[in-house]
């Protein structure tokens, strides 16, 4: 990955659209563009302002390719920090490819996965955890994730990270000046400021650690699993959850779907739901791999909902009780949901016949909405979105909540250095490995393989 090549690429979806966008980044963008645009104005690239937009053609020797926007940002004033031509063109597949293919005849190379915001890193212009903002904006599917992302990248978690760092570090270069002069016996690091230092640290740590619960939950959304034999109404209840958040974000042009797809957004977040076959007692085998598999889904969801019909209830129920008794045998601690759907079916003395019998039973009906609007706000209970409302800095990312763990791991050991009066030359120890896990964050400290890890996953354009 040579750093001074020009690099080249499609920065909008591949395949047909109405506008393309193909973007070079480099040394020698602005010259390679200049040759190869032909300006209605008879401007010459070269010269013009930085941010500044041209009408041209893409010639290639006498053939115009097409009709193009040119804009034009110029180092250290573009999204890499280096000279950058974006060619806004007609979004024929054809005609991108002719372009593209123009520009690496001429000079450039097609970048390589997340090279653009690679370059943007090295150059300045974002610290790490922006960059991995950035891929985690283009993913984000739901208010929440995006949330999160817009978030970070702009910089919250980040400078939180950096200004703990920076006090750290202070107090590690006092620390590391006593050493110098042992024998006079000095001490340069007010051990009252440090400890309040080292308090105030584990006390950031440990939110933003617990933050990664919901994080991570946000981030890929809530596994759901839906157990319930066939008929009990799966489906009507998906469709009403999805209508129901259609009410709450008024009818946007655009977001109906034809089909029902898994993830539902509910509240900003996104619920994968499962649908499992019911875990009824059989000898038959066939029926029992069906209910190994429910398990299993149960396994893999964070909230299970348990539903069934409430026509069936009459002659149904100490079945219906015995699969709940299994599940919450087999899964103490996983929320459970238990739902009665179809009660527009059924008479009031069955309703609290029902309830008598199946305690903190969820009433619903799926097909009038009865209830619907209760069981989305029971979902959201059940995780925690305080953090979400409150603004607070949530982590998604696993590769920093293992440097935030490994972090505090370091600062509890200096917290009992500091405690147990141990020497400096071993505190000092601590608080650099602490300072390293911090940097591995930001930035401050890489390597090729882990930046080779984190951009690969991006996109190529981005
Ligand atoms: N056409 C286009 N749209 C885009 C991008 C892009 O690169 N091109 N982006 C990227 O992927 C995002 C926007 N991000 C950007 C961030 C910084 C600069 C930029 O020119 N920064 C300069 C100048 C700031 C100024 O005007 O003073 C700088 O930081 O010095 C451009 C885009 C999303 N939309
Ligand atoms: N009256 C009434 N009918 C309902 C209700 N919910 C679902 N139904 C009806 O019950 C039938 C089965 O509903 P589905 O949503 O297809 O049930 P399912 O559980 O997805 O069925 P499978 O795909 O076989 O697992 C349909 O005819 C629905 O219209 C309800 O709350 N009240």
């Amino acid at each position: 990955m040579n750093q001074n090549d020009t690099i080249i690429a499609l920065a909008t979806a591949s395949g047909a659209g109405a506008i393309a966008i193909i973007r070079l980044s480099g040394n020698d963008a602005i010259s390679i563009a200049s040759k190869l645009f032909k300006s209605i104005h008879q401007k010459d690239l070269t010269k013009q302002v930085t941010h500044s937009i041209h009408l041209g053609h893409i010639m290639d020797g006498n053939r115009t390719i097409d009709e193009v926007l040119v804009s034009l940002f110029k180092n250290p004033k573009s999204y890499t920090g280096e000279n950058v031509v974006e060619i806004s063109c007609h979004g024929s597949v054809y005609i991108q490819q002719e372009i593209l293919q123009l520009f690496l005849r001429n000079g450039c190379r097609m970048a390589d996965a997340g090279e653009f915001t690679l370059r943007a890193f090295l150059n300045g212009k974002l610290d790490l955890s922006q960059a991995e903002a950035v891929a985690d904006l283009i993913s984000s599917d739901n208010e929440a994730s995006h949330q999160i992302a817009m978030q970070q990248m702009r910089g919250g978690f980040s400078s939180e990270i950096a200004k703990l760092r920076e006090e750290l570090l202070n107090f590690a270069s006092l620390i590391e000046l006593e050493l110098d002069f042992a024998e006079e016996d000095v001490e340069f690091a007010d051990r009252t400021q440090f400890r309040d230092l080292v308090e105030r640290i584990s006390f950031v740590l440990k939110r933003l650690i617990d933050s990664f619960a919901v994080g991570n939950v946000i981030k890929n959304g809530i596994p759901v699993a839906i157990v319930g034999e066939p008929n009990v109404g799966k489906s009507t209840l998906l469709n009403a959850l999805l209508n129901e958040e259609r009410a709450i974000v008024s009818e946007i042009a655009g977001t109906t779907r034809d089909t029902i797809e898994d993830e539902i957004s509910i509240g900003g977040i996104g619920f994968r739901f499962i649908d499992t076959a019911g875990i009824r007692d059989t000898k038959d085998v066939v029926e029992s791999i069906g209910i190994k598999k429910t398990f299993e889904k149960i396994e893999q969801a964070q909230v299970v909902i348990y539903l069934f019909s409430s026509e069936e209830f009459k002659v149904q129920s100490s079945k219906f009780k015995v699969e709940l008794e299994k599940i919450k045998n087999k899964y103490p601690l996983k929320p459970l949901i238990v739902i009665a759907n179809k009660i527009d079916k059924v008479d009031d003395v069955l309703l609290a016949n029902m309830q008598k019998e199946i305690p903190d039973i969820h009433l619903l009906s799926a097909k009038t909405g009865l209830g619907v609007e209760e069981l989305t706000n029971k979902l959201l209970n059940l995780i925690n979105t305080g953090a979400l409302r409150n603004n607070e800095t949530i982590i998604t990312n696993t590769r920093h909540y293992d440097a935030l763990l490994k972090a505090l791991e370091e600062i509890q050991k200096v917290k009992y250095g500091l405690d147990s009066g141990i020497s400096g030359d071993l505190m000092a120890i601590d608080i650099r490995e602490a300072l390293y896990q911090f940097g591995l964050i930001t930035g401050n400290v890489t390597n090729d393989e882990l930046l080779g890890n984190i951009f690969a996953n991006f996109c190529i354009g981005k």
